[in-house]
């Protein structure tokens, strides 16, 4: 008997942002549930992967959580490029890595998809005795660029499944098409005979 099945689509999802802003621990805490005081700074970028299901359909997020220092800064691309999803993330006790969020975004607007959902994430949100980023200007900012904006914390949890929820529902439904971008090699006799087989003129 056949069944009604959700529509499952794979989505790429990149996190970018400063050092020490919490990337890693957002990712571990909606992948693992998990949070650790003293997580190691991430080298190069580290993969994972976790399905949510939203209303209409079942997002399985293919999760790439880059390094933040600097001397990675050349590799982001390799993991933007074709992402359907970015999380740019600050510390909101940190000035520095809000201005950091602001060119990531700039970056993102240049050189990734233009049909990139992106979301600007203020970590760290329970630290709000030692806040220095006011929420009303960062969520003015992202208003003013498209972005979704939230505050989470990866300690508490808040906010941290909400902000892949919210992506999960805006990635666009019709994905266009997997077509690799280099060359399709053929074999000539393959061409021949696909030729042989095919429609007379
Ligand atoms: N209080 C608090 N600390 C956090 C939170 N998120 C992360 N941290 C801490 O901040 C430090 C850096 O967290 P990471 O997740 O390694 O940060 P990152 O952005 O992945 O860092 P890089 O990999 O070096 O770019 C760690 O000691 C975390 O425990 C949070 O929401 N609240």
């Amino acid at each position: 008997m056949a069944t009604t099945a959700n529509k499952t689509i794979n989505a790429k999802i990149v996190l970018l942002g400063d050092v020490g802003t919490g990337k890693s621990s957002l990712v571990l805490r909606f992948v693992r549930g998990q949070f650790v005081e003293f997580q190691e700074s991430t080298i190069g970028a580290a993969f994972f992967s976790q399905t949510l299901a939203v209303d209409d359909a079942t997002v399985k997020f293919e999760i790439w959580d880059t390094a933040g220092q600097e001397r990675y800064h050349s590799l982001a691309p390799m993991y933007y490029r074709g992402a359907a999803a970015a999380i740019i993330v600050y510390d909101i006790t940190n000035l520095a890595s809000f201005e950091r969020a602001k060119r990531w975004i700039e970056e993102l607007q240049a050189q990734g998809n233009s049909d990139m959902v992106m979301a600007l994430a203020g970590n760290k949100a329970d630290l709000l005795d030692a806040k220095n980023v006011e929420t009303e200007e960062a969520k003015t900012y992202a208003q003013e660029n498209g972005l979704f904006f939230v505050e989470t914390s990866a300690k508490t949890s808040s906010n941290v499944n909400n902000i892949f929820y919210e992506i999960a529902k805006r990635i666009p439904r019709v994905q266009p098409s997997q077509n690799p971008a280099g060359m399709v090699l053929m074999d000539r006799s393959a061409e021949q005979t696909a030729r042989a087989s095919c429609c007379s003129y």
